[in-house]
C-alpha cells in the first residue's frame, strides 16, 4: 500500500519535533529514512502506525493516509491502524516468558479469540519462512524465545510482526545491535520481504540505507531545538550519487551528522 504524506507537524506538548512533512512512500519498495541524531526520524515513523500518540501530550498535525484511508480520520481505530502497520525496534523484544511459537502468534492472539491449532501451525510456519527463521528453530518451537542470538530473535520479531499479515512494516534501526553477519541477513531478508510489503526503515547506516532502499527521505535540524523536517526525498540511486540539496551531499558524504 502507498503511503501519502501532506504537510504532517509532529508534537511532543508544546515542543514542534518534526515540521512540515509530505512525502509519497510506495507500495512493495523500501523506503529508508536518515538524517543526524534528534532530527525526528523515529519520531515520523512512528507517527505512520499511530504509535507516537500513547505518548501523553503527543500529537500530529497534517494528513496521512495509507491505501488512501486517512489514519488519522474521525472513527479510525488505532489498534486497527497498528495491526495493517507492523513496527520491528531497534533492540529485538521477543516476550522474554513465551516460547519461539507463541512470540510468533502473540499479535494474532490479541487480535482474535480462538485460533485453532492447526491454523497456528501453519501462521507460526510461514511466518518463521517468511522472516528465514523456519530452519534454524523448526527442531525448538517451545523453547523460549529469549534463548536464540540477537539476529535470530530480531527474525523472530519480524516473523511476529508478519504473523498478522500487515500491509506495511516500519523498522526503527532493526540492525544497530547485531554484529555484521545478522546484519546482512535481515537485509537479505528486507529484500525478500519488499515483494510483500511496503518498508519503511530508519537506519544510521547510510551504506544500509544504499543497499536496501528504492528511495531515500533525508532529515535535518537548522539547529538544535528546532524542528526537524525533511530536505529531500528521492530514488536512493540519485540520493547518493547526484543529490538535489547541498546539504544532503554534505551529509552523505560524512561531513556532518
Ligand atoms: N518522548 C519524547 N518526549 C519529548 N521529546 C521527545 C521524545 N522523543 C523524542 N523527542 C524529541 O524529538 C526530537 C526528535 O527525536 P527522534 O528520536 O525522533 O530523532 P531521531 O532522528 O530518530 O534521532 P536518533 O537518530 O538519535 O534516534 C528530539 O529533539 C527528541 O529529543
Amino acid at each position: 500500500m502507498s503511503i501519502q504524506v501532506k504537510d504532517a507537524s509532529i508534537f511532543y506538548g508544546d515542543f514542534k519535533a518534526v515540521e512540515d512533512v509530505s512525502m509519497s512512500i510506495k507500495p512493495k519498495a523500501v523506503t529508508a529514512f536518515i538524517g543526524p541524531s534528534g532530527c525526528g526520524k523515529s519520531t515520523f515513523l512512528r507517527t505512520l502506525n499511530r504509535m507516537h500518540e500513547v505518548i501523553p501530550g503527543a500529537y500530529v498535525d497534517g494528513k496521512i493516509s495509507i491505501g488512501g484511508q486517512d489514519i488519522y480520520g474521525a472513527g479510525v481505530d488505532p489498534v486497527a491502524v497498528r495491526r495493517k502497520v507492523g513496527m520491528v525496534f531497534q533492540r529485538p523484544n521477543p516476550f522474554p516468558t513465551m516460547s519461539i511459537y507463541d512470540n510468533v502468534l502473540a499479535g494474532n492472539k490479541l487480535n482474535s479469540k480462538r485460533i485453532k491449532k492447526a491454523e497456528a501451525d501453519s501462521i507460526v510456519e510461514s511466518a518463521l519462512r517468511g522472516a528465514n527463521l523456519w530452519n534454524e528453530v523448526k527442531d525448538r518451537l517451545g523453547k523460549p524465545g529469549m534463548g536464540l542470538s540477537g539476529g535470530q530473535q530480531q527474525r523472530l520479531c519480524i516473523a511476529r510482526a508478519i504473523a498478522v499479515q500487515p500491509e506495511v512494516l516500519l523498522m526503527d534501526e532493526p540492525c544497530s545491535a547485531l554484529d555484521p553477519i545478522s546484519t546482512a541477513a535481515i537485509e537479505d531478508l528486507i529484500h525478500e520481504l519488499k515483494s510483500d510489503y511496503t518498508i519503511v526503515i530508519v537506519t544510521h547506516n547510510m551504506q544500509q540505507a544504499a543497499r536496501v532502499s528504492d528511495d531515500t527521505g533525508f532529515f535535518n535540524l537548522k539547529a538544535a531545538g528546532q524542528p526537524g523536517h525533511l530536505v529531500e526525498f528521492n530514488p536512493t540511486k540519485q540520493m547518493f550519487t547526484k543529490p538535489d540539496n547541498a546539504d544532503t551531499e554534505a551529509y552523505i558524504s560524512g561531513r556532518f551528522g
